[in-house]
């Protein structure tokens, strides 16, 4: 059965960030992820996730400067050196909470830039960035993001990604199935999900259009995940929605997935 990690960087908004680990865990979750979280000490977290008992699943590397509206750097010609430097922060701190996914987010290339020249940086820094990763027992994702949501992302299509991956042919770089974006980004969502599924390395859910839960939206989520399922996916899968409500108040469609209160 897929397992379901809570997205810290999503559920749990009425908390700090480093409550939301607790929150979490009495929620019944077993693991988490999250975007890289800037303004939280790598001590403080690990400690925060020791406490709790939980996984740490997947980290994003950093955006690079998000307020100026960078959304990764890997794409990026010219940023090279900024996205070894991230890629380098990403690494310490997914060594620190022993994660085993981290998400290479690859970034809005300027007005004009060459698509090509982005495609031959983003599979260069790949390159490179999976030897480090590899040592260390880290598999690296990428993960199309729809262009509604994130408009001139680099990566934005299930078929570019897959073609990049086919291309690189590297064992520790897997795609990150988001099933909100390649929903928005093309629709029919579960027979692309099976045929992307040999690539797949970790998965996400939100429903559209308005990356609500489970029950709040076009498709049918439960469904999805059991069609998970019988397909042999047994990776996790990132719950990065944005709750209607208190999320602990809307968990109930998890509870076939194992997710139950604490105590
Ligand atoms: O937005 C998403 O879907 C993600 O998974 C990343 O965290 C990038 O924001
Ligand atoms: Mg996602």
């Amino acid at each position: 059965m897929p397992r379901l990690a809570a997205n810290l960087s999503f559920l749990f908004p009425d908390a700090p960030f480093l409550e939301r680990v607790d929150r979490a865990a009495a929620a019944g979750f077993r693991g988490v992820e999250s975007m890289y979280p800037e303004d939280v000490a790598p001590a403080a977290l690990t400690a925060r996730l020791a406490d709790s008992g939980m996984q740490w699943v997947l980290l994003n590397t950093p955006a690079g400067d998000f307020a100026a509206g960078e959304r990764g750097l890997a794409a990026l010609p010219g940023q090279e050196g900024r996205f070894r430097e991230a890629m380098r922060a990403a690494l310490d701190l997914a060594g620190g909470l022993q994660a085993g996914l981290i998400h290479v987010m690859a970034g809005i290339p300027p007005d004009g830039a060459d698509p090509a020249a982005c495609r031959h940086t983003f599979c260069e820094n790949l390159t490179w960035a999976a030897a480090q990763a590899r040592p260390r027992g880290i598999v690296l994702t990428i993960e199309p993001i729809n262009r509604r949501d994130m408009p001139g992302y680099f990566l934005w299509q299930v078929g570019q990604a897959v073609q990049i991956l086919d291309d690189l042919s590297l064992p520790n770089v897997r795609l990150q199935f988001d099933i909100y974006h390649a929903q928005v980004e093309g629709g029919d969502v579960a027979s692309r999900m099976a045929a992307a599924l040999p690539h797949v390395g970790h998965v996400q859910i939100a429903n559209p259009p308005g990356r609500h839960g489970p029950g709040d939206g076009e498709l049918d989520l439960p469904w999805l995940l059991r069609e998970l399922d019988r397909l042999g996916y047994d990776g996790w899968v990132g719950c990065e929605y944005r709750p209607a409500g208190p999320t602990e108040g809307g968990l109930a469609w998890a509870r076939p997935f194992g997710i139950h209160p604490a105590g």
